[in-house]
């Protein structure tokens, strides 16, 4: 099956659901985020089904697209918000999220966050420290209120994923080691302003295996059942995200392996399960569209210098993630082995190498699987202005965030007065 059914080649032209690409790039320029409507409705659907009828929530990652529009579809889905800071519980409030369904994780949750999301009445905050409780209980009880909260748990296992991604293992800065959580959880009349409510831990992300997860989930029930021996009840399990995509041709679970893998690990235990999928849902649901201004060959190499770079994607900079890189239009004759590199000044900004293309200068290109960590990365990098973003519904394409203009970008600053 194809990586992106809602991005295919009709008659040699990529399109996104029902609208040739080049369209978008007429009338948006480049570079330019599009999305597809379908693809992520889809991808929720999925996740809904292999719940069934389980007690279940699906805490979308907002870190890896925060776009209010996808926000506000994923709300209106009825899926639940993973956020990490202040901000990303605004946007989740805005786009009309249920407070009862969010989740706040993080290893440094400031006083005002605190605060913020305490008065929002979120459903839990994922703790990640005895000095966070302390300050959480401190805060709760100033605001005579009590939290609830999830201890993040740090299983000490190996998510087999790249090393900057991967959180749950016992040298990452990630969770409370789990051997400590059991005492910090009897402690409840130190803290009298804290209900604990669940048990939360986050592995790593593009995870190709179950077995990491299956790990984690089997370290935290072993927990669970200690905690439950000593009358303390716990509502939820936490599982975290990190379900990996395919960017090219990985072998991966689908998603109904992998829920069925999580819901095994808690037994007959009737609890509710959570989850935090952030590229699962909305990497693959997304490219970022970009036109080659020049063909430069020199002895060495033949190299695609396109208007989008390291600023609008960093990934490949950052992890050398591979994404795949089509053409808009497909051409006929032989092909080159092109490097795709952005107009920023470093060379570590490409978007791919070795790409086998038959390119021309102002062509389009799309860049593949870019929905997720890709705008929310971006920078203004080499004083660039941020991309375009559209979602694209059948034959209709929204603009969903303008493209940034340069007196937008400068306005917050300011020059010394003489
Ligand atoms: C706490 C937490 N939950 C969920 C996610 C989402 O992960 P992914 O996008 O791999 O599903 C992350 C990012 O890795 C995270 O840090
Ligand atoms: N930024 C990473 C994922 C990090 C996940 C956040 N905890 C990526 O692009 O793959």
């Amino acid at each position: 099956m194809s990586n992106f059914p809602h991005f295919e080649y009709k008659q040699d032209i990529l399109h996104a659901e029902q609208v040739p690409l080049e369209t978008i790039a007429q009338k948006f320029g480049t570079p330019c985020y599009v999305y597809s409507r379908a693809a992520i409705s889809a991808t929720y659907h999925e996740f809904q089904q292999a719940f069934a009828d389980d007690d279940y929530l699906v805490c979308y990652a907002v870190k890896a697209n925060s776009n209010l529009a996808i926000l506000n579809l994923l709300a209106k889905l009825g899926c639940g918000f993973d956020i990490v800071s202040g901000g990303e519980l605004q946007r989740a409030l805005k786009a009309g999220g249920d407070p009862q369904k969010i989740v706040f994780s993080g290893v440094g949750k400031l006083a005002d966050e605190m605060r913020m999301a305490l008065a929002a009445n979120i459903l839990c905050f994922n703790v990640e420290s005895i000095g966070e409780l302390q300050l959480l209980n401190q805060i709760a009880a100033a605001m005579n209120m009590t939290a609830p909260v999830s201890l993040r748990v740090n299983p000490d296992v190996d998510a087999r994923t790249h090393p900057y991604i991967s959180t749950g293992l016992k040298e990452n800065k990630f969770g409370i080691p789990i051997e400590e959580a059991e005492h910090i959880y009897l402690s409840t009349d130190i803290f009298s302003n804290i209900r604990f409510i669940g048990l939360d831990c986050h592995i790593g992300s593009q995870l190709t295996e179950l077995d990491p997860f299956v790990q984690a989930g089997e370290r935290l029930m072993s927990l669970l059942h200690r905690l439950q021996s000593h009358n303390l009840k716990i509502n939820h399990l936490d599982l975290g995200g990190g379900l990996g995509i395919r960017y090219t041709n990985e072998a991966l679970p689908s998603i109904q392996d992998y829920v069925t893998a999580l819901r095994k690990t808690l037994g007959p235990m009737k609890l509710r399960l959570v989850i935090e999928p952030g590229r699962s849902l909305i990497g693959n649901a997304g490219l970022l569209l970009t036109r080659t201004a020049y063909i430069k060959h020199t002895p060495e190499r033949h190299f695609a210098i396109v208007d989008a770079a390291m600023n609008d994607l960093m990934r490949p900079s950052l992890y050398k993630a591979y994404h795949q890189i089509l053409p808009i239009n497909k051409r006929s004759g032989g092909s080159c082995n092109y490097q795709i590199v952005g107009p920023v000044c470093e060379t570590g900004d490409f978007l791919g190498h070795d790409r086998k293309l038959n390119l021309e200068a102002g062509d389009l290109l799309a860049v593949m699987s870019a929905g997720a960590y890709g705008m929310s990365m971006s920078s203004n990098y080499n004083s660039r202005p941020r991309a375009a973003e559209v979602m694209v519904d059948g034959q209709t394409v929204h603009l969903i965030r303008a493209r940034e203009t340069i007196d937008q970008m400068i306005a917050p600053e300011a020059i010394l007065p003489s």
